[in-house]
């Protein structure tokens, strides 16, 4: 066993959980077995995080209870904001900022002294991380607009009301549900990379603030959760070539450039979740502009029947269709990735709530495929 190598960890078993599954055969997903369709037609987003911390679907008086102890905590403290502006005025991406500030959060955290092995404790702090995520990116944005933060509304859903902090001005009811639905369809995947990292900082009891900024970290790249920014400049990319998207697109393949938004470690068919996205993408198309929502329908026909991806088991992922749509919404290009930071912390924050419970310090192996037996020159006769 110590001799096989597993690059990527690829097919690899190394934790059982009850949170999500997926099946990368028939493109289908589960939170604790329900349907992600059903989910995000019928849920919002903070009855999925009830249900991925504490293991069933809320009834009305505990879901009243439950949002009601969000909201409470989406004040962030003066001296984050602080650091928030000036991240902003430094000219730091949101990404970076958001790892910065929720890093930073901790200092604030009434629980702070908790033991690890609280869960209780942890899924308050997880809770009041969950709650105050939106408000630092929705800071963030404003102050590098020049304007002040607006305070959150209290009458307001986390989705609906992280749009209105961002924008000053009260999403309408097609924007706040396709949001929030975006929100129920990023909380969980399995393990993810950026869950497993947030896993191994978990397993070394670390406590949730660590975790979720290694989330974090671990999401901001292009092969992870930096696809979906990526995925959108691709497409103002082709709006501003010369080229029309086919041939831009076959020009990009022939430069063996990989298009973002496509392909994905566990699915083999069109990704469940892109499904929902395109369909959120045609009806704000139908409302505004279509060109984005076009080039990604042509885009993914093209890569997938010409250039013969869908029979390589390479096709649309969440990120493919996720872009189109915040861009619909007005939200800026970089908060993207933020936003999957933003829903995915409770994916994050309930793997690791579920891993410390049976815990088992997480530390594999390595081949070590260095020189032996070196002689060891001190450094004045090197
Ligand atoms: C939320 C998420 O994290 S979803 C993923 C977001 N990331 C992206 O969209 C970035 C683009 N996609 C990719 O880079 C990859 O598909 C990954 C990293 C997501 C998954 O990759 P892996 O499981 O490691 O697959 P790997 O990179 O080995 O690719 C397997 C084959 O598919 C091809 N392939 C994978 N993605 C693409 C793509 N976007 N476009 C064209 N071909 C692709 C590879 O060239 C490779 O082909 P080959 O076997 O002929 O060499
Ligand atoms: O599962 C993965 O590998 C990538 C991911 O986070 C997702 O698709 O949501």
């Amino acid at each position: 066993m110590a001799d096989d190598l597993n690059k990527g960890l690829e097919g690899v078993l190394v934790a059982e959980s009850e949170l999500s599954s997926i099946d990368g055969d028939a493109g289908r997903l589960i939170y604790r077995g329900y349907p992600i369709e059903d989910l995000a037609r019928g849920a919002s987003y903070e009855e999925v995080v009830y249900l991925l911390w504490h293991g069933h679907l809320p009834d009305e008086d505990e879901l009243a209870t439950f949002t009601e102890s969000l909201n409470e905590e989406r004040t962030v403290d003066e001296d984050v904001l602080e650091t928030v502006k000036q991240l902003a005025d430094a000219g730091e991406q949101p990404m970076a900022a958001l790892r910065t500030a929720t890093s930073m959060l901790s200092a604030y955290e009434p629980e702070g002294d908790a033991d690890p092995d609280d869960f209780d404790a942890t899924l308050r702090k997880g809770r009041r991380i969950t709650a105050k995520i939106p408000t630092v990116l929705a800071a963030f944005e404003r102050y590098r607009l020049g304007e002040e933060p607006v305070d959150p509304h209290p009458d307001l859903g986390l989705a609906a009301n992280f749009l209105y902090m961002l924008t000053g001005e009260e999403p309408d009811d097609l924007a706040a549900e396709t949001f929030d639905q975006a929100l129920i369809l990023h909380a969980d995947h399995g393990l993810n990379a950026s869950t497993f990292t947030s896993m191994v900082i978990g397993s070394t009891m670390a406590d949730i603030y660590s975790a979720v900024t290694g989330g974090i970290s671990a999401l901001s790249g292009p092969l992870h959760g930096g696809a979906n920014q990526d995925v959108m400049e691709v497409l103002m990319e082709i709006d501003e070539s010369d080229l029309d998207h086919r041939e831009w697109v076959e020009q990009a393949n022939e430069e063996g450039r990989r298009i973002p938004g496509f392909g994905h470690r566990v699915y083999n068919v069109k990704d469940p979740r892109a499904k929902i996205l395109e369909e959120r993408s045609e009806e704000l198309a139908a409302d505004g502009e279509d060109k984005w929502y076009n080039y990604t329908t042509t885009i993914e026909q093209y890569l997938s029947e010409e250039q013969g991806l869908a029979e390589k088991g390479i096709a649309p992922n969440v990120d493919f269709y996720s872009g189109s749509v915040y861009y619909q919404l007005g939200i800026p290009i970089d908060m993207y990735t933020p936003i999957f930071a933003m829903s995915r912390a409770s994916g994050w924050i309930a793997h690791v709530v579920e891993y410390q419970d049976d815990n088992r310090l997480i530390r594999p192996l390595s081949r070590y495929t260095g020189p032996e037996d070196q002689e060891f020159v001190s450094l004045e006769e090197r």
